[in-house]
């Protein structure tokens, strides 16, 4: 089937669910089967302007072959003469990113944020193993699936190792490890400091290093200056601690983050 040639006919465009930098996301629904989708719209003007058809490839090349609960599905791509239309898998919750917003104080409490990166660093596990880093984990590009399973989407940012970044760096740099805040080459490792960053945000309910000014923001990741609420568990205090290493040799991998005593916590 993923051999089949789509186009705009197949489908009955919905509402949009949102906008991107480069084009906005319709809800959609496959006309034969029913089957409701997210149809991810890009102006080829501004893909070429931005001179980022590379990445563009590369997210479709990437994302089109990966199969695992915790990463957004796409299941086919097509372009007519302005635009490229992503097929992708719709899920139904939003971005962590807006679910956060609506929370009292912009957190979850320990359980749901165990919850949640413990989806983040299985998929991220099966992203390693074949070689592939994400390089822009960050609530914006997570998605919250049916019953609130959380999906990696967005691999416009992501890379098969090893690689030195060319791109310059937009938007937030909340989240960007000090290697690549420096523009060094980097690895894997800078998906497990974005796991550390991100674990501190939907417990603290903010990013570890934020300032409204970003060169305080870049003072403070390459210091790795960061302070811990005294409302947050120990285990989750030492979990956050094993991530946010400057040395991304000495981040603990993986394999051993899945069995740490903080994400045993949602057992239930
Ligand atoms: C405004 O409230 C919303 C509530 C739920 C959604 C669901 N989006 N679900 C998606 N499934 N597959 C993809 C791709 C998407 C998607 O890109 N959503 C998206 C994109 C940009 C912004 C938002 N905004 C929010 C609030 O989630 C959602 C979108 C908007």
């Amino acid at each position: 089937q993923s051999r089949k040639s789509w186009s705009l006919v197949n489908f009955d465009i919905g509402r949009p669910l949102g906008r991107g930098k480069f084009g906005n996301v319709y809800l959609a629904r496959e006309k034969e089967t029913k089957f409701v989708i997210a149809l991810k719209v890009l102006f080829k003007k501004q893909v070429a302007e931005q001179g980022i058809e590379h990445q563009v490839r590369r997210e479709i090349e990437i994302q089109s072959h990966l199969r695992h609960p915790n990463i957004l599905r796409m299941y086919g791509f097509f372009h007519d003469e302005a635009r490229i239309y992503l097929i992708l898998e719709y899920a139904p919750g939003g971005t962590l990113f807006n679910a956060l917003k609506n929370q009292p104080n912009n957190r979850f409490n320990e359980q749901k944020s165990a919850k949640y990166i413990k989806c983040l660093v299985s998929a991220l596990s099966y992203l390693h193993e074949k070689n592939v880093i994400h390089r822009d984990i960050k609530p914006e590009n997570l998605l919250l699936g049916h019953d609130d399973q959380l999906k990696i989407a967005d691999f416009g940012w992501s890379v098969h190792e090893p690689n030195s970044q060319r791109t310059t760096l937009c938007g937030t740099f909340d989240y960007l490890s000090p290697e690549m805040v420096q523009g060094n080459p980097h690895s894997k490792t800078v998906d497990l400091w974005s796991i550390g960053v991100l674990a501190y945000e939907l417990i603290v309910g903010s990013a570890p290093f934020h300032h409204d000014e970003y060169d305080i923001t870049y003072r403070r990741i390459m210091n790795v200056q960061y302070t811990v609420p005294n409302f947050v568990s120990k285990p989750a205090v030492h979990f956050i601690g094993s991530l946010l290493v400057f040395d991304p040799k000495k981040r603990m991998p993986l394999s051993q983050l899945i069995n740490h005593p903080w994400l045993k916590f949602d057992a239930k």
